[in-house]
């Protein structure tokens, strides 16, 4: 299995799982899904510590989601339940940016997300997580706060779908090659950023992450 020093060596699709916690698609007024709801951002746009996040032009609603990143170890096609942690490499907090706005009006239009949830800086990631560091990553606090004020504080045992299950479905979806990140989906409490806020975020207290909007 092989294993990621840092996020460059992850580098590879992000696949993000959508509307994974109850309370986050309640608060969003968006159905619970039956199966798990993927879309995905190009590798251009993660970003690591250090580098500031930036609004795009003509945002007006940027939110943060703070969610559990999956690393996949070894390329998965069509993997059970079952054997799907066999492919986990590890783990990293991601933050899944969003363009809200421009998704209400995506959605609004059945248009696809691509540019609300892609753009540039919009994968900001942490420093990979080794497996043996998360022994259950279906039971794991994650946290966020903007400018020292806590808005997101959840656990991944609220998830609809865990872990191996979206390993499991994902892998039906696309190849999973090495590298690649699932980012699992948000807990409640996503909010607007402004220009200057500063987001720490954590996996319980395994990994933490500061980042800058810009
Ligand atoms: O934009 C959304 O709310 C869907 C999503 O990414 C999530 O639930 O994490
Ligand atoms: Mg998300």
């Amino acid at each position: 299995m092989s294993k990621f020093a840092q996020f460059k060596e992850i580098g590879k699709k992000i696949v993000c799982v959508g509307r994974n916690y109850r309370e986050h698609a309640a608060e969003l007024n968006n159905p619970v899904p039956s199966k798990p709801m993927l879309f995905l951002k190009p590798t251009s746009a993660y970003i690591s510590e250090g580098d500031a996040i930036k609004i795009p032009k003509g945002c007006t609603d940027l939110n943060h989601e703070v969610e559990l990143g999956v690393v996949i170890g070894a390329t998965a096609k069509d993997v059970s339940i079952t054997e799907a942690m066999n492919y986990v490499a590890g783990y990293a907090l991601g933050l899944d940016m969003t363009a809200r706005d421009w998704q209400a009006v995506a959605k609004s239009k059945g248009h696809p997300w691509s540019v609300a949830k892609g753009f540039d800086t919009s994968c900001p990631i942490s420093k990979f997580v080794e497996k043996e560091k998360i022994p259950d990553p279906n039971n794991l606090d994650l946290w966020l706060k903007v400018n020292g004020e806590m808005r997101q504080s959840g656990n991944t045992k609220d998830m609809i779908f865990p872990v191996e299950h979206l390993i499991s479905f994902a892998s039906q979806c696309f190849t999973l090659e090495p590298g690649d990140l699932i980012l699992t989906g948000t807990p409640a409490g996503v909010s607007k950023l402004n220009s200057g806020d500063v987001i720490q975020a954590g996996l319980a207290n395994i990994i933490q992450v500061q980042f800058l909007v810009q």
